[in-house]
This record gives structure tokens, sequence and C-alpha cells, in this order.
């Protein structure tokens, strides 16, 4: 069996924070990555994704654990063009043009295709526009053109559509799949729920250095079953519902209640038998709403009441 794309284990990072004192940014992380997945990985700001990355791409050591892609270390892997990546930053220079940069990269890579690459990255009409007048979502379609240039078989992407406006992100994915689909591994951190939700096979969350789910989207929902019950209704009928056992948690929002319930039936008969409520409506939590469960961080809307 040929090995994994990637495969960190037991990996963990220290820094010191501004205190002096020793955290772990990344607190034992274990991740298999199967050749040919598409991987998002979420979580919220410090989560520990880019340092993550960082120790994927051989660009920082781990203080423990090993991390090894397609078998090899990751420097190693980097090094031949077995693996690519599109970082937050990056250095492009703003004289060139997006052609020049390509071809000038695409020397690097002997038998790349400057040409072609400069199409999937959706740049072929952008070639003779100067680096400094692209904007940040073009420069990173030109980022990710020369990440292509070795043909690799793993692309690991940090937040690749910031910057982007919609239309601009969904060409980006529809090129990303096209790629992956010739069996190229993907890994993208993103903070988009929507993007994970469409565009990856597999979602790992992670939040304070450590994986906190893992599995499908379709998985991860269920993992964090329930519904999300609302309906008008009043303060102390809603205070009474909320101390429910069927109940996770009650918010008011825009003058509805929302119930955050692992039995939206239950909770259904409660509000018609019990409650004059109105409007009821039963949704199915989005993975947003089960990533800020998860990570215990519900957002409370400002102004208005949560229990
Ligand atoms: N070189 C460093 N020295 C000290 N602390 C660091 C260093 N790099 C990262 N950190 C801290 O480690 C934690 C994880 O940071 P990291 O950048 O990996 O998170 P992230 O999930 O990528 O966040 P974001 O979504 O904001 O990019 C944060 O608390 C961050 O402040």
């Amino acid at each position: 069996m040929s090995p994994d794309a990637v495969r960190l284990s037991a990996v963990v990072k220290r820094f010191t924070d501004a205190k002096g004192n020793r955290f772990s940014a990344v607190d034992g992380i274990d991740l298999r990555i199967r050749r040919g997945e598409i991987l998002a990985f979420l979580g919220p700001n410090g989560a520990g994704k880019t340092t993550t990355i960082d120790m994927l791409l051989g660009l920082t050591r781990p203080d423990e654990g090993t991390v090894e892609l397609f078998g090899r270390e990751p420097q190693q892997a980097v090094r031949s063009g077995q693996v690519a990546a599109v970082l937050q930053t990056g250095g492009l220079l703003p004289d060139l043009t997006v052609e020049a940069t390509v071809r000038m990269l695409g020397s690097l890579h002997p038998g790349s295709d400057p040409d072609a690459v400069l199409v999937r990255a959706g740049l072929d009409k952008l070639r003779s526009r100067r680096v400094a007048e692209c904007s940040g979502g073009e420069q990173q379609r030109l980022r990710f053109a020369l990440a292509l240039l070795s043909g690799p078989e793993l692309l690991v992407l940090d937040e690749p559509t910031a910057g982007m406006d919609v239309g601009a992100r969904r060409d980006f994915w529809a090129t990303v799949r096209e790629d992956a689909a010739r069996g190229m591994t993907v890994m993208f951190a993103t903070h988009y729920m929507e993007e994970a939700d469409r565009f990856a096979d597999r979602v790992v969350m992670i939040d304070g250095g450590r994986v906190v789910a893992d599995g499908s989207v379709s998985d991860v929902r269920s993992a964090l079953s329930g519904r999300t019950v609302s309906a008008r209704l009043d303060e102390q009928a809603a205070a009474t519902l909320a101390d429910s056992p069927l109940v996770r948690s009650c918010t008011l929002r825009g003058g509805r209640y929302h119930f955050d319930t692992t039995d939206s039936d239950a909770l259904l008969r409660l509000l018609i038998g019990r409650t004059a409520a109105t409007e009821i409506e039963v949704t199915p939590r989005s993975l947003e709403e089960a990533f800020m469960t998860i990570t215990s961080r519900h957002s409370r809307t400002a102004g208005e009441g949560t229990s």
C-alpha cells in the first residue's frame, strides 16, 4: 500500500507568549490524509491551523511527534516538488507581469508547462498585467499557479480565497476540484464554513491546538446532531423551555427565540402543547452552528438575551 499523503502523529508545537509563558499552539494532533482527499482544516483564529501547516511543510519542526508526507520528511517532499503550497503571504515581485512571474518560476521546474498553468489558474487573460496591479484575489490565483508548476501530488492552501469575491472564489474552487479529480490531494485551511461544506470531502476542526471533530461534512453535522427550533413566544415560556434538558442553548435574535435542541420532535410537542408560540420553524443546524458549539464560542447577539 502506498503511504498516506500526510501523516501527523502526536504533533506538539510550543511557543512563548507575550508574558513569557510557554504554551502549546498545537497540542497533540494526529492526522492522516489519504491520497486524493480534499480536506478542509477549520478552526477559529489562533486555533493552530497555520502552525500545523508550517510543520507539515517543513517550515518549522514539531517539539514532539512526527510529520511525514508520502512517507518522507516534509522538506524532502517539498524540495522534490511533490508538495506545493499557497500561503497567506508570500513574495511576489510587484514589477513583473503575471506571465513573466510564472515563466521565471517555471524555469526552476524542468518539464513544467507555464502556459497550461496560466490557463488552469484562470490567469490567461491577465498575462500582461503587472503583479502590482493585480487585486488581492488575482495575486492569490497567481500564487496558486506557481504552486501548480511542479505538478504537485499534495497542495496545501492556507486560506487561499482570502480577498476574493464570491465569483472569484467559485472559479478558484472549480479549478482546484478539476485538479483534485486528477488525483491531487488538497488540504485547505479556511474560515468559510460554506467552502468546507461545498468543496471538501472531509472536515477536520481544530481548536486550542487539538482536533475537536473529524469526518465528512455530513458526519460532523450528525455527530453534532441536533436542530434549531425557533419561534415567537413570551419571555417566561422561553425561559422555562430553555431549562429543559432537551435544550442545549437558547438565543433571542430578531425577536425570535432559537432553541438548539437534541430532540426537535419533543421540543415541538412542548412548544405547541404548553406555550402560545407562533411562527414555529425547525431547521437543521448549519456546519457553522455545529462548529460554534464544538468550540464553545457560541456568539451571543449584543443587546439581546441568551440563556
Ligand atoms: N512564532 C510564534 N510565537 C509565539 N506565538 C505564536 C507564534 N506563532 C503562532 N503563535 C500563537 O500560536 C497560536 C496558534 O496560531 P496559528 O497562527 O497557528 O493559528 P491559526 O489557527 O492559523 O489562526 P488564524 O486563523 O488567525 O490564522 C496563536 O495563539 C498564535 O498567537
